[in-house]
């Protein structure tokens, strides 16, 4: 069975600025099935908080529309099958954190004994009295994990979840959404940590400037900026010798070091050797990371065009 977790259709967001204004949004659309893992990726301010807040029904859209689990933001987010984990909101500082559990748990009608559970899941009982203010950074992610997975959701939406957490903290909670993953939940996370969505997720949607610039499985996403990456000692290379090189896409020197972007690795490595002064030739295949500054410097090339 595959139902569809997420619509999102035209969706735009802009917010008023002293002069004009300025869209976080712009025009976005996708769908996401039921089971699907998406990591969110793009630099500071491209979007992404925005969109989940909208996805959560905390910001309105100013057009468009989102659909979640064949119900409104709004009502997605109080049937309980939708959990969220934002950096920042959701918890109140006089609580203890047994007793934010309790409300919580209260409000979806819960059992002690998932209380229960989730406390132990998420390592909570060792300081289950504390005030939520006393808590660490950590601690307080780790409550907020347990507080979305009370109601056992179908669909999480989680901004920069693991900001802020230890190695430790890390590992314990993507340990803990493969599980949930496994058992078919749908998961959309914002991360900056581009390892996080290359070992965790099925699919990337890359956003700049309110807008996406690439969707796919992670795999495509990398291959789509072509090649691969062949580096180069060559001290004092003039760039005019640079620029007529064959087989080249771009390049990059850093002091001694070139770094050349190619379709022809083989070709590239057997011109640098046998007809160049270059040596210590490296190639490595395309990774996320390349993938992500290349589609995000090329959409700033073309935002700076239009305006
Ligand atoms: N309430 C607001 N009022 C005005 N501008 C806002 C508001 N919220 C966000 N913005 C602007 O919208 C743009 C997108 O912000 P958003 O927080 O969605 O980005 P982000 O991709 O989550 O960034 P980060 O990775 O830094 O968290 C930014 O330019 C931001 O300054």
């Amino acid at each position: 069975m595959n139902e569809t977790a997420v619509v999102v259709e035209d969706l735009v967001k802009t917010f008023p600025t002293g002069g004009e204004p300025l869209r976080a949004v712009d025009h976005i659309n996708f769908t996401i099935q039921q089971g699907e893992v998406v990591a969110f990726l793009g630099p500071n301010g491209a979007g992404k908080t925005t969109t989940i807040d909208m996805l959560l029904g905390i910001t309105a859209p100013t057009s468009g529309r989102v659909e979640l689990m064949g119900l409104d933001a709004e009502k997605g987010a109080r049937s309980g099958r939708v959990s969220a984990v934002q950096q920042t909101r959701g918890l109140l500082d006089d609580f203890t954190v047994h007793e934010t559990m309790r409300v919580v748990g209260s409000t979806f009608k819960l059992p002690r004994s998932r209380i229960d559970e989730q406390m132990r899941v998420w390592g909570l009982e060792d300081y289950a009295s504390r005030k939520v203010r006393k808590c660490s950074g950590g601690q307080q992610q780790r409550l907020r994990f347990a507080l979305a997975m009370l109601p056992d959701p179908d669909l999480l939406l989680l901004d920069e979840p693991t900001m802020g957490l230890d190695v430790d903290g890390r590992r314990h909670f993507w340990s803990q959404m493969h599980q949930a993953a496994d058992e078919g939940r749908t998961i959309i996370f914002a991360t900056h940590y581009l390892g996080e969505a290359e070992e965790f997720a099925d699919r990337v949607i890359l956003i700049n400037h309110g807008k996406i610039i690439a969707d796919g499985p992670i795999a495509e996403v990398r291959a789509s900026v072509s090649g691969s990456t062949v580096t180069a000692v060559w001290p004092g290379v003039d760039a005019a010798i640079l620029d007529r090189l064959p087989h080249v896409n771009h390049y990059d020197v850093k002091s001694d070091t070139i770094a050349f972007t190619t379709d022809e690795s083989d070709d590239l490595v057997r011109h640098l050797l046998n007809h160049t002064e270059a040596h210590d030739v490296l190639v490595a295949r395309t990774t996320l990371e390349d993938a992500f500054l290349s589609l995000t410097s090329e959409s700033n090339d073309q935002t700076e065009d239009a305006s």
